[in-house]
């Protein structure tokens, strides 16, 4: 048994922060947990100046690589691609275990990554990069090892479900909503990756692979933020009984030429409200599975933050420690189904589309026909009164429809002379 583990951390910011106040806090606990004690023998920053709290400034270095050299095991919080996917392939050439919470490094070269731990048979441990502080991981590549997963709806995006709540809960518009969320540090200065939904696509691509056991990379997720989302979208989704959330979705499909494969999806989607990510208020995350055997699973919490974040890294370090102490390492990527990403047009769901129409005789006629023109089945039709007495606002329901079929139909409604706008077009999921 090693008398101890050399623990490297790169990057001390707002999760790094909190894993170095944890390593040092929780010293005693950590060695009786793991069967030996670990020891942070570095923190690789770019400004040694830095005041950080809680930290050891004789631990700083800005020398990420030598440090990496003489580690046993690698906690990677920098973020980005570069320098950590060099340092991570450094390290794991040098028969470190790795421990990191870079999604976005992950969901765009993660099978290099994982060949490369694979060769040297270290661990590559990443709880953190998907819903943070929530265990999905390791339920999904572990305890449903024996299940098979038909679909996985995730609300991974903490930020974004704060903004779509608040918009909800007290009718702000997105901005007002956006801003109040970069003032609690929700969101960043530039919220891009978060309202235009990289970071939740990031997320998507990850659990796509561990839950189908294929390779899904950020490029073949379909991506749609929440920007264009109104105060008034959100207030009629209330009224049909439903909550707008921003929904990573991976699902097991059957393409148009009856290709077996995988459809991974980011989009803003009508939630019925009685369904349990409807409840997910707040900036928490949750992570619903449908799993062949075990039916239905959430999994709900922090998705971001240190501390929460930082108790994911911790739980990886404890684990690939573990591994060290006992000999050999824990369960690896399964990637044996090798299923194809289905082209997005081919994606069925359910759609609610609100017109404004000329209110005459024989316009929701005409609307209908396009609809079964296209092959899209209508569930329901409610009419309601604009404050104009010569426009009515229509709110169609559709039962399931191909996202091609959709796009057909509107584009063919929007071009009807009787149509005045298509204000809003939303997908319906978990119903
Ligand atoms: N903050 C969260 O809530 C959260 C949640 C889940 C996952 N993550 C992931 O954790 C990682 C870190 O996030 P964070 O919020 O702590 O970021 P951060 O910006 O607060 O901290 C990053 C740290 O890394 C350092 N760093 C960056 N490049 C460096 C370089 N080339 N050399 C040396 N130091 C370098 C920075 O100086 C900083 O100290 C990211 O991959 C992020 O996606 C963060
Ligand atoms: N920006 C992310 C945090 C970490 O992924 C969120 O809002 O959920
Ligand atoms: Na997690």
């Amino acid at each position: 048994m090693p008398d101890k583990l050399k623990i490297a951390l790169l990057g001390c910011g707002v999760v790094g922060t909190q894993v170095a106040r944890l390593l040092t806090e929780q010293a005693d606990d950590l060695a009786s947990r793991v069967g030996t004690p670990l020891e942070l023998v570095g923190i690789a920053v770019r400004d040694l100046s830095v005041e950080r709290e809680g930290v050891d400034p004789a631990l700083l270095t800005t020398d990420a690589e030598a440090l990496v050299a003489g580690a046993d095991v690698v906690v990677e919080v920098m973020g980005g691609i570069e320098p950590p996917r060099a340092l991570i392939l450094r390290a794991i050439e040098h028969g470190a275990s790795v421990v990191t919470a870079n999604k976005a490094l992950l969901a765009q070269d993660g099978p290099t990554l994982y060949a490369a731990a694979d060769a040297a048979g270290v661990d590559l441990y990443f709880e953190a990069a998907v819903a943070g502080a929530i265990p999905i991981v390791r339920p999904v590549r572990e305890s449903l090892a024996g299940d098979t997963v038909r679909r996985v709806l995730g609300i991974v995006n903490g930020t974004t479900n704060y903004v779509l709540d608040r918009m909800a809960t007290d009718g702000l518009d997105l901005d007002q909503a956006v801003k109040e969320a970069q003032a609690l540090g929700y969101a960043e200065a530039d919220p891009t990756a978060d309202v235009e939904g990289f970071d939740a696509a990031a997320k998507a691509a990850i659990l796509a692979s561990l839950a189908f056991h294929t390779r899904v990379s950020i490029d073949d997720v379909q991506r749609e933020g929440i920007t264009s989302l109104t105060a008034d979208d959100v207030a009629w989704a209330a009224g049909t009984g439903h909550v707008i959330k921003l929904l990573a979705i991976a699902e097991r499909n059957t393409g148009d030429d009856g290709t077996e494969g995988i459809q991974v999806r980011v989009h803003p989607a009508l939630v019925p409200a009685d369904h349990p990510l409807a409840g997910v208020r707040g900036a928490f995350n949750a992570v619903f599975i449908e799993a062949e055997a075990a039916g239905e699973l959430m999994f709900y919490g922090r998705g971001a933050g240190g501390a929460p974040t930082a108790s994911a890294v911790l739980g990886d370090v404890v684990s690939v420690a573990r591994h060290r102490v006992l000999g050999g390492r824990g369960p690896v990527e399964s990637s044996y189904a090798d299923l194809p990403v289905l082209p997005a047009e081919a994606a069925r769901t359910r759609y609610q589309v609100r017109l404004e129409v000329a209110d005459q005789p024989g316009v929701l006629a005409q609307v209908a026909a396009v609809l079964a023109e296209h092959g899209v089945s209508i569930e329901a039709v409610r009419q309601t009164p604009a404050p104009d007495e010569h426009v009515a606002r229509l709110l169609i329901t559709t039962h399931a429809a191909s996202e091609r079929a959709l796009a057909g139909t509107v584009e063919a409604i929007a071009g009807l002379d009787v149509v005045r706008a298509v204000v809003s077009v939303l997908r319906v999921e978990g119903a």
